[in-house]
């Protein structure tokens, strides 16, 4: 070990890892090769060899190409620039959209199959907007380099890329971008798209005790206005907040649901999918939406504020749980025993302890919304283990152009 790094390597890679990185074998170790596609022969720069079982390289050059290469849609990010200099956060963006969503459902299928034992296909639903995926970022951060130089990261590095375009980006971030600026004091840079109202353009600094003001923002899903902090979650994808409105509300089985049950929306962030249950059910519905933010749950309560059973609460959800499962009398674990759940965790996913603890109150059905197969793929093997079916599952490309897919699976009590 130690001496293949910085050597290019011939591979032919064979299929596609989680987190978007082609896989092939050389001499019978594993080799995680960046910017390939899966059929390809490349010539590859060994950039980690320290591990006996595997090593990692990026393509530098390609052989023989597949037929679903294209120009990278950011050429900033192409393959024809040296690896360090490749605009991060576009993986995807040479490979064409529709084997882009081939690739993600073969990531999701295999996580299910090697993770929690489901045999179980899924379709990659593509998101309206251009074919080839550019103009759907309502959010993107770029970063300040020591220089005060503006860009994004390059791939799996902290070293800034000065880049002349956005393409991933919505046309209003693109035009609001200050790539050609300098900037002394900041750390990053947010460009904000809302869909209601003028774009912004942030200032962020490293130095967390140096808290930015509060500024409210409008986003609009269909006939709902959601208010929110400007610096607050939002769904980036500019389709996303009502794709995914839309899915959760196909996923609850109606023949399940019971409003007046104790419905939870879990790391609910400004209530989006608490709404979406609320819209499909009508406002005498019961639910409470939980979220760690605590600017985020104030929205929420506002935001849900003209329906009488919504209740917003600020709090991690493995405490509110366990104040649940402490707290609650017989008649409200019955109400829990009758509920519909909606989840929707950070990359990391709900975790044994929240799988336990939601398996412990025993809700009729989960609707889980997940962007991390591997994530979702663990905590459904957990529930499996707790009596719980994967009853539906549908995924979307709600982030083209990189490996990233969300996935809505819902999972009904035995
Ligand atoms: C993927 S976002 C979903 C938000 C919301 N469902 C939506 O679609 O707008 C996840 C949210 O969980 C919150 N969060 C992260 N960890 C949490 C935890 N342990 N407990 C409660 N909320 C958490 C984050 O602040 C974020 O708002």
């Amino acid at each position: 070990m130690g001496e293949a790094r910085g050597t290019q390597v011939e591979i032919e890679v064979t299929g596609i890892a989680h987190g978007g990185i082609s896989v092939g074998r050389l001499d019978g170790r594993v080799v995680f090769v960046s910017d390939a596609i899966p059929g390809e022969t490349v010539v590859a720069e060994v950039t980690d060899d320290s591990k006996k079982s595997f090593w990692r390289a990026d393509t530098v050059r390609v052989l023989q190409a597949s037929p679903h290469r294209r120009d990278h849609v950011w050429a900033e990010a192409s393959v024809d620039r040296a690896p360090e200099d490749r605009a991060g956060g576009a993986e995807f963006g040479h490979i064409d959209s529709a084997h882009q969503r081939e690739l993600k459902r073969q990531v999701i299928t295999d996580s299910l199959q090697r993770m929690a034992g489901i045999d179980r296909d899924v379709v990659v639903e593509a998101l309206p907007g251009a074919e080839d995926g550019t103009g759907w970022r309502t959010r993107v951060r770029l970063h300040v380099s020591e220089s005060g130089v503006v860009g994004p990261y390059a791939a799996r590095s902290h070293r800034v890329i000065p880049v002349e375009s956005l393409p991933l980006a919505a046309a209003e971030a693109q035009v609001i971008a200050p790539l050609s600026e300098q900037f002394t004091g900041a750390d990053h840079i947010d460009l904000v798209v809302p869909s209601v109202g003028n774009p912004f353009v942030l200032q962020g600094s490293a130095d967390r005790k140096e808290r930015p003001k509060a500024q409210r923002i409008v986003e609009r899903v269909g006939d709902r206005e959601f208010r929110l902090d400007v610096r607050g979650f939002w769904q980036v994808h500019r389709d996303a907040a009502q794709t995914l409105t839309t899915a959760v509300q196909d996923a609850v089985d109606e023949n399940l649901f019971d409003p007046r049950a104790a419905n939870l929306d879990l790391y609910g962030g400004v209530g989006l999918l608490a709404a979406a249950v609320g819209d499909r059910f009508g406002n005498h519905v019961r639910i409470t939406t939980v979220e760690s933010d605590p600017h985020a749950t104030d929205h929420a309560a506002e935001n849900l504020a003209e329906w009488v059973g919504a209740n917003a609460v600020t709090g991690r959800v493995e405490h509110y749980l366990r104040g649940v499962l402490k707290d609650a009398g017989a008649a409200e674990r019955d109400r829990l025993t009758r509920a519909t759940v909606v989840l929707d965790p950070p990359r990391s996913g709900a975790g044994k302890q929240v799988v336990d603890q939601l398996a412990e109150l025993s809700p009729q059905q989960l609707v889980y919304v997940a962007c991390d197969p591997v994530a979702l793929s663990r905590d459904l093997a957990l529930f499996a283990g707790k009596g719980y079916d994967l009853t539906g599952l549908r995924a979307f490309d709600l982030f083209p152009n990189t490996h990233h897919v969300e996935a809505v699976a819902t999972l009904v009590r035995r």
